[in-house]
Order: structure tokens, then C-alpha cells, then sequence
């Protein structure tokens, strides 16, 4: 065969990555209000007062995190240029599925040099890391920003919110200052908070809404101009990515993925204007990807209930109860090759999760005194997205 590779060009981008998501945006659009309220929460930094704590709302996709990092750096800049401002460390953790106890961990870990030991893994308590975590700080002394991202998936965020924002009053820091940063997509999380938890934190609080199709196009025209080479798309695709993204989520990571998809498209096909065509092609592949991630995302067992309540689906057999769903389950799990789990309730709690999270709905019927209430389940998502989703993920995990 001839090399197979042999005359391959690039054509079409001019630095693909502008499009994907880590890139860092130098330029942030169409957030002037978050950004100006956000410098207001931040000012006492470079005042060397206490750092007011603030939580970041919004769904996904809205520019939470890039806001928040491009706010650190130019805080950053700005302290780094003033002489008479303590130092400023800003430190980053995604918080999902894990503890205060992992979360202090990191910090402590990143702020050590590397001749210090890391702190351990295990064996000791989250007051033991509470501690430390304090050391380190006074040992530096300075403004130590704490960013946690997904601040809602972390375990036991109370003990943690409640000690942190009192460490100075209560004598554990004397040489530096602590603000936390707190982003989520639950805009329900502070009510679960407790209330001496609320009392204390005094947090200021952003909330982001979903952009519209003008602020999309915005965001996409600029990083359209960037990432591809000149004439290598049309406005028309440009707005069509802005207005599906817009009418479906708000998201500007949607509406990035549907124009890098649409891009690969057409330079698989070798085309060499990017148009409506590979937009509308690139919304199912996006769309594809999005139900796979989300899935991914489940427990196997969660991803076993959610595969039989599909199968039940597209055999018409749905709306279902749990108990039905329980021996689908059962034989789903057998194809799978896992033990699945025994008890209804386990199943049932799964399925009220699912249900939660927005795969499942449900509808509360009653028997009268014969049956009494039960829920009866569907499947709120295609099957088929699902059947294929779970191949994928299965593909993925084989050695
Ligand atoms: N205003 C904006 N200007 C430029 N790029 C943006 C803007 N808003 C979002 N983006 C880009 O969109 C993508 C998603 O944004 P980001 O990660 O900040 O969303 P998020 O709200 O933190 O979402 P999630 O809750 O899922 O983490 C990133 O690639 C980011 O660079």
C-alpha cells in the first residue's frame, strides 16, 4: 500500500486548539457586568484587607471557571505590581468526588517545596490537615485565594466552610489571610449549607446566566478567527452554531464543540469552507458526545439501571415499575458480565437519582387500598443514544 498519509494538508485550521477546552481566552466577552461585579468582590485584596469569600454560580458552560481564571491572573498581575500589597497565592481544586480532607491535602501538597515530604494520603484526621494546612500559610504569610471548583461534590464541605473563613479570628493564622472561591452549577447548594455554616461564610455570590445567540456569536467570531485559516467559514455557520447552542443550553462550550466538530467534518471531507452542512452534521456527533459523557459519569450499576430501562423503552414496555426494571436489570447486568446489585431498595434509589439527573421521569400512580402509591418509570433521553453510549464506554475500558 502507499503511504496512507502521503499528501495530507492542513488546510482549514490555523490553530485548532483555540477551540478546545483548555485553551485560556485572553480576551473574556460579553460578561462585563460578572466581571465588574467580581472586581468588587476582589478589591480588599489589594487593600490588604480580608478577602471576602465568593460563590460563583451558573449552568454549565457559561463561562464560570474562564471568568475566574482570567480574574486571578489579572489580580495577580496587579498585586505583583504593587509593592506595598501582601503576596497574593491563588490555588485551584475541582472538588469533585472528593473530601476536605483530600482537598486540604492538595493545597497543602502544592504550597510545600519539593524537599518537604507530601502531606499523607491517609492515616490522619481532617483537623490533623487543618492544621498543617494553617502552617503552611503562616509559614508564607500573604493572601491565599482558594478556588473550589464544583464546590457542591464535595464531601463534607460544611466542616470545611465553617472552619476556614474563622482561622483568623480564631488565633490559627496570624501572617496570612484566606478567601474562598466556591463555584457550582447547583444553585440550590447554599441551602444545604448549615446555618452556622451561612453565618460565617458572609459570601458574596455571582450568578451567570446562559448566553444568547448574540453573545455566542460574539464569543465565535472571535475564536473562529483565530482557530482557522482565512475564508475557511462562513458567518452563516458561525450564527448557526451560536443559535442551536443558544436555543438548547446557553452554553459557550456547546457552542465551541459544535464548531470544532463542524471543522473536523469538513476536513475529513476535505472541504474547504466550513458551512451550515457540517454544522447540522456536528450537532448529532456533539450531541452523541454529551449523552456519553453525561453517562460516563454514572456508577456502572447507575449506567446498568439507566441500559434496562432503555431496553424496556424500545420494546414499548415503559412506563415500568422498579420491580420490573429490578430483573431487566438483572439480566443486563449478565450480559455485562457483573454481579448486579440484590436489594429493590438499591435499584430503587438509582432509579431515583437517574430520575433526578434528568435520564428518567416518572409519575407517581395509585393503586387505592388494593395497590397503594408506586412510581412508574420512562426512559426521558433516545435509547438508541444510550445503547450506543454504553458500547462506546465499554470500548474504551477494554485493555
Ligand atoms: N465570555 C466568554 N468569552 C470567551 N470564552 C468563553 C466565555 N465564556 C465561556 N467561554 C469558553 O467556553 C468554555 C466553557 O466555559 P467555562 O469552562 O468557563 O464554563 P463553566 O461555566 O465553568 O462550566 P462548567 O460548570 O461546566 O465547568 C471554555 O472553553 C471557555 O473558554
Amino acid at each position: 500500500m502507499n503511504d496512507p498519509f502521503e499528501g495530507m494538508t492542513n488546510q482549514l485550521f490555523e490553530d485548532k486548539h483555540v477551540l478546545e477546552e483548555d485553551y485560556a481566552p485572553e480576551t473574556i466577552l460579553e460578561r462585563e457586568d460578572e466581571i465588574n461585579a467580581y472586581r468588587n468582590a476582589l478589591k480588599d485584596v489589594l487593600f490588604g484587607r480580608n478577602p471576602s469569600n465568593i460563590f460563583i454560580y451558573g449552568k454549565t458552560g457559561v463561562g464560570k471557571t474562564a471568568v475566574t481564571r482570567y480574574m486571578m491572573k489579572a489580580l495577580q498581575k496587579q498585586v505583583d505590581s504593587r509593592d506595598e500589597t501582601d503576596d497574593l497565592y491563588v490555588l485551584f481544586h475541582n472538588c469533585n468526588n472528593d473530601s476536605a480532607y483530600g482537598t486540604l491535602r492538595a493545597f497543602i501538597n502544592t504550597l510545600r517545596d519539593d524537599s518537604e515530604p507530601n502531606f499523607p494520603k491517609k492515616g490522619l484526621s481532617t483537623g490533623d490537615a487543618l492544621e498543617a494546612f494553617y502552617t503552611t500559610l503562616d509559614e508564607r504569610g500573604g493572601t491565599f485565594l482558594l478556588v473550589l471548583d464544583e464546590i457542591d461534590h464535595l464531601a463534607k464541605v460544611n466542616s470545611l466552610l465553617y472552619e476556614l473563613p474563622r482561622a483568623r479570628s480564631n488565633g490559627n493564622l496570624t501572617h496570612a489571610r484566606i478567601g474562598v472561591i466556591g463555584i457550582s452549577n447547583n444553585y440550590r447548594f447554599r441551602d444545604s449549607l448549615s446555618p452556622k455554616v451561612k453565618g460565617t461564610l458572609m459570601e458574596k455570590e455571582l450568578s451567570f446566566s446562559p448566553y444568547d445567540a448574540n453573545e455566542l456569536r460574539t464569543i465565535l467570531m472571535h475564536r473562529a478567527e483565530k482557530a482557522f485559516v482565512d475564508d475557511a467559514y462562513t458567518q452563516s455557520a458561525i450564527s448557526l452554531c451560536a443559535a442551536k447552542a443558544a436555543q438548547d443550553t446557553g452554553s459557550a462550550r456547546q457552542a465551541l464543540d459544535l464548531l470544532s466538530t463542524g471543522g473536523d467534518l469538513a476536513e475529513d471531507r476535505n472541504d474547504e469552507v466550513v458551512t451550515d452542512d457540517h454544522i447540522h452534521s456536528a450537532e448529532t456527533r456533539v450531541q452523541r458526545g454529551r449523552v456519553r459523557n453525561k453517562i460516563r459519569d454514572q456508577t456502572p450499576h447507575a449506567q446498568l439501571i439507566l441500559e434496562a430501562v432503555a431496553r424496556l423503552e424500545s420494546s414499548d414496555e415503559t412506563p415500568v415499575r422498579s420491580k420490573s426494571i429490578q430483573s431487566t436489570y438483572e439480566r443486563v447486568a449478565a450480559h455485562w458480565g457483573t454481579d448486579p446489585l440484590s436489594s429493590l431498595r438499591s435499584v430503587q434509589d438509582h432509579l431515583s437519582e437517574l430520575e433526578m439527573l434528568g435520564f428518567l421521569s416518572r409519575t407517581e400512580r395509585n393503586d387505592g387500598r388494593a395497590g397503594g402509591a408506586y412510581y412508574e418509570y420512562e426512559l426521558a433521553m433516545d435509547a438508541d443514544a444510550v445503547f450506543t453510549a454504553r458500547e462506546e464506554i465499554a470500548a474504551e475500558q477494554e485493555p
